[in-house]
């Protein structure tokens, strides 16, 4: 059977991080599991999509290298990074390395950074701008923090509510940003985060359509000079198997965390979001 994964011309994209679930042996094994799963399912995907893990710092250059040594399609990624290129900024990443590590995605505005770290969408406006400058994309993670009241009959002004919260968080990194630079939108729930299953897909489906009429009317039909293209949204917040035909109206792709952590599944969803021939 062929599925055609989007009809939007935005090449899909599917991704993991693995928090702090994982040591230094299990991101090994994980990989080494994943690498192989993935070059032989290769030439059965319908279409080309980007694929990207993100391990946490330490192990960072080394799943490069077992991505590289592998010749793996691989995409590497970062949790979080400073906004400047260097100086004494004890404890922090410097953008400028994680591009030469070979990063090519950095997440920042993750609903536990915000909650825990104190990140705020000043700081994320400001990372998303050195990384953009670094050559790599912005993966910037947004959600509103409650579940909204009546959500199996959502109105038209609580759709509005929900991406008015989402696009504070959005804006001001837009506004920091290179009009040519390219952005992922991670739409994460807050809510949906560390469940046992994901928000209702009709949900996730109104609110990611309404976010991207949302960034089509202000950056791409106003004279912003941004395309339609240069921004992809993936749904994350307990996303796994299964999800992803049933919100592929709304999105382009899924950020996985906990139930992505067995290789097996993790294939499974990258062949669901590539289609398969
Ligand atoms: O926060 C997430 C991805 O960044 C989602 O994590 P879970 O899928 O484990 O809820």
């Amino acid at each position: 059977m062929s599925t055609s994964a989007t009809s939007s011309g935005r090449r899909p994209l599917v991704g993991v991080s693995f928090k702090m679930y994982f040591d230094i042996p299990k991101t090994k094994s994980y990989l080494d599991e994943s690498i192989s799963l993935l070059s032989s399912n290769l030439s059965s995907l319908a279409q080309p999509a980007d694929v990207f893990v993100i391990p946490d710092f330490v192990t960072l250059t080394s799943v490069a290298s077992q991505i590289s040594s592998a010749n793996s399609t691989f995409l590497l990624g970062a949790q979080d990074v400073h906004s400047q290129d260097s100086g004494a900024f004890t404890g922090e990443v410097s953008p400028k390395v994680l591009a030469q590590a070979g990063v090519k995605f950095v997440e920042i505005g993750h609903a536990e950074r915000r909650r825990y770290f104190g990140e705020t969408d000043e700081d994320v406006a400001n990372k998303a701008a050195a990384i953009a400058k670094n050559g790599m994309v912005p993966l910037i993670c947004i959600g509103e923090v409650s579940k909204p009241k009546n959500i199996n009959d959502l109105s038209i002004s609580d759709v509005e509510m929900v991406v008015e919260e989402c696009w504070r968080q959005i804006r001001p990194a837009l506004e920091a940003m290179d009009n040519q630079a390219e952005v992922v939108l991670a739409y994460e729930p807050v809510w949906a985060i560390g469940k046992s299953e994901p928000a209702s897909p009709e949900y996730v489906v109104k609110i990611t359509k309404a976010l991207r009429r949302r960034y089509n009317k202000d950056y791409v039909e106003s004279a912003k000079g941004r395309t339609d293209a240069s921004m992809r949204i993936l749904y994350g917040g307990s996303a796994g198997p299964g999800l992803f035909a049933k919100i592929r109206e709304g999105v382009d792709g899924l950020f996985l965390g906990r139930f992505a952590h067995q290789p097996q599944a993790f294939i499974e969803t990258i062949k669901e979001i590539a289609g398969t021939k």
